[in-house]
């Protein structure tokens, strides 16, 4: 069921105790909040259980960055579906930029992730989005279809309650540059005429699209009041409690 999300992304940021300092101010700040938009927190591996505990009893749902897609085996470092779901988690973010820039994940091991986190029922928040070079040579609109195709269009119309779309072109993450509102709705609304020529309309319209890419207090409510976009997964903002409660306000 589509449904406004606001979530963060914490990336490598945050040691155990400013995870739990960060929860306490955010579980503060949200207590009074009368909203149906779900709040998100994605803290680093070592913190899911911590954050997890903390959490409990409150509105605040915690998910991973990441997982491997092995059921388990001989991948030091890595963590698979079912570690998550064992500490309570049900939701997995996969496809960052920065792990497909960084760590080589492409639509091959995407497919795989993303199968093998719906195998383990978590719901999976999938990210995608163009380089700066594809916007600037008008190639935004096919490097986007092309991940979503390759990735999720192979998937039964079912697997599509499990999916959250976070839209974020790479040339917003980190560097205070947003996509303007219109251009976020633009691609929102094409995202979702994909979705409806593959699934069909009732697919379409009942997936959440966030947009992701220096979203902060400021622009968050501009971007949120366009039609196709159901919040955001932000970065940099979320590590203060302050900021990501205006933006959770915002929506
Ligand atoms: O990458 C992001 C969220 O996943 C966005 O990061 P920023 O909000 O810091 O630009």
């Amino acid at each position: 069921m589509r449904k406004n999300i606001v979530a963060g992304n914490w990336k490598m940021n945050n040691n155990a105790e400013q995870t739990q300092q960060l929860i306490n101010d955010l579980k503060t700040a949200v207590s009074g909040l009368e909203t149906e938009t779900r709040i998100i927190i994605a803290p680093t591996f070592v913190n899911l259980a911590l954050a997890q505990n903390n959490a409990a009893g409150s509105s605040i749902e915690v998910a991973a960055q990441n997982m491997h897609q092995a059921k388990n085996g001989a991948y030091t470092g890595e963590i698979s579906a079912d570690m998550l779901t064992s500490i309570g988690l049900q939701t997995v973010i996969l496809g960052h930029s920065e792990r497909r820039t960084y760590f080589g994940e492409n639509d091959a091991t995407l497919t795989e992730k993303v199968t093998a986190a719906l195998e383990n029922e978590l719901e999976v928040i999938f990210c995608f989005g163009e380089l700066l070079e594809d916007r600037k040579s008008d190639n935004h609109f096919n490097v986007v279809e092309s991940q979503l195709k390759n990735v999720l269009f192979n998937l039964p119309a079912s697997s599509w309650e499990k999916i959250v779309l976070a839209y974020e072109p790479v040339w917003a993450i980190g560097t205070g540059e947003t996509a303007s509102p219109e251009q976020a709705q633009e691609m929102h609304a094409f995202i979702r005429s994909l979705i409806t020529d593959q699934y069909g309309a009732e697919v379409a319209s009942n997936v959440s699209i966030l947009y992701g890419g220096s979203v902060k207090p400021n622009n968050a409510e501009e971007i949120f009041s366009k039609e196709d976009v159901d919040g955001g997964l932000i970065g940099g903002a979320s590590l203060k409690a302050q900021d990501f409660t205006a933006i959770i306000k915002a929506i």
